[in-house]
């Protein structure tokens, strides 16, 4: 029985990996899951200058889920392609994940200039979902400027891209997104980025409970699940094949997992769960979806992917 994947041509040993943002900040961070059963890691949003990001608090988790307003604090691009690289020379059978958001087209374009000048073999991962930034709107919000960036984006990058997207919560959104999408050479979409701007309170003290925009921070975990799964369908089902579904959003257990999977997903990602459990929890995902595979009579990912049935 196997959890192993394929995405933009390439192997992976297991379909479980970090969510960007979740120990994914430093080295540190980051050869604790290049030491775990993922099956690969994707770094914290890099961005062309290294970011302090928001006041703290700015984590905050709850019995069925979290909340976050990190706000983007990241050790910038160049310090990622570094890590990478010596990763890239010591353990070269794995290929790796760059996340990258430009604060402009112009940002977009130097970053990517920067990666594709450099020795990164990996895969890149365009946000543009990042809720936090105070001022700036979720990219994937705005129909019109995600086709400018994607028409730019694949003028100037010629290495496997994917992006990742906001939930979306009408199915004219999913049908007007897939047509812009399937335009354009992607190897993959990142559904789902945490749900925008929720509000966690602490009603004992009556007060929110992360510090930065008066309490209001991306919602992860439980309370993410069932839109996780519909974002992965939804694209599922609409984008040409070549483009395919990596699943983020609720994964806590290897059901979670497998749900995603049967909604279509190649890779799935953990973020609140991995936040809260650390990197051994890709030793217990694995061994739960092979147990959940196991007796389903499944032996490979293939077997069910994306054959979720409906009721009619
Ligand atoms: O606040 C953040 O750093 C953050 N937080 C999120 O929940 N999603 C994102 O894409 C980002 I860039």
């Amino acid at each position: 029985i196997s959890t192993k994947t394929t995405l933009a041509g390439i192997h992976f040993d297991n379909c479980l990996m970090n969510a960007a943002g979740v120990y994914c900040y430093d080295a540190s961070e980051l050869n604790q899951i290049q030491n775990s059963m993922a099956g690969t890691f994707v770094t914290k949003t890099g961005t062309v200058t290294p970011r302090t990001g928001n006041q703290v608090p700015r984590y905050r988790a709850t019995h069925l889920g979290s909340i976050n307003s990190m706000g983007l604090p990241n050790k910038g691009l160049q310090y990622y392609m570094d890590y990478i690289s010596q990763q890239q020379k010591a353990v070269p059978h794995k290929t790796y994940f760059q996340s990258i958001a430009g604060f402009n087209l112009a940002e977009d374009e130097y970053l990517l200039a920067q990666i594709q000048a450099s020795d990164f073999t990996g895969v890149v991962e365009l946000n543009l979902s990042c809720p936090n930034v105070p001022g700036k709107p979720q990219i994937g919000y705005d129909f019109e400027t995600v086709e400018k960036i994607l028409t730019r984006v694949f003028e100037v990058y010629r290495g496997p891209l994917g992006i990742k997207l906001p939930p979306y919560f009408d199915i004219v959104h999913f049908d007007q997104m897939a047509t812009i999408l399937n335009q354009f050479p992607l190897a993959f979409v990142n559904s789902v980025n945490s749900i925008g701007n929720g509000l966690i309170i602490d009603s004992l003290s009556e007060r929110v409970t992360i510090k930065p925009k008066h309490g209001f921070g991306g919602i992860g975990g439980d309370y993410l699940k069932p839109t996780a799964l519909a974002n992965v369908h939804a694209f599922y089902q609409r984008l040409k094949p070549s483009i395919q579904i990596i699943g983020t959003g609720g994964i806590k257990s290897g059901q979670d997992a497998f749900e995603h999977i049967l909604c279509g997903a190649s890779m799935v990602q953990v973020g609140t769960a991995l936040h809260a459990e650390g990197p051994q929890i890709f030793a217990r995902l694995t061994a739960e979806l092979k147990t959940i595979m196991y007796q389903k009579g499944y032996t490979t990912l293939t077997d069910f992917r994306g054959k979720l049935n409906y009721l009619d």
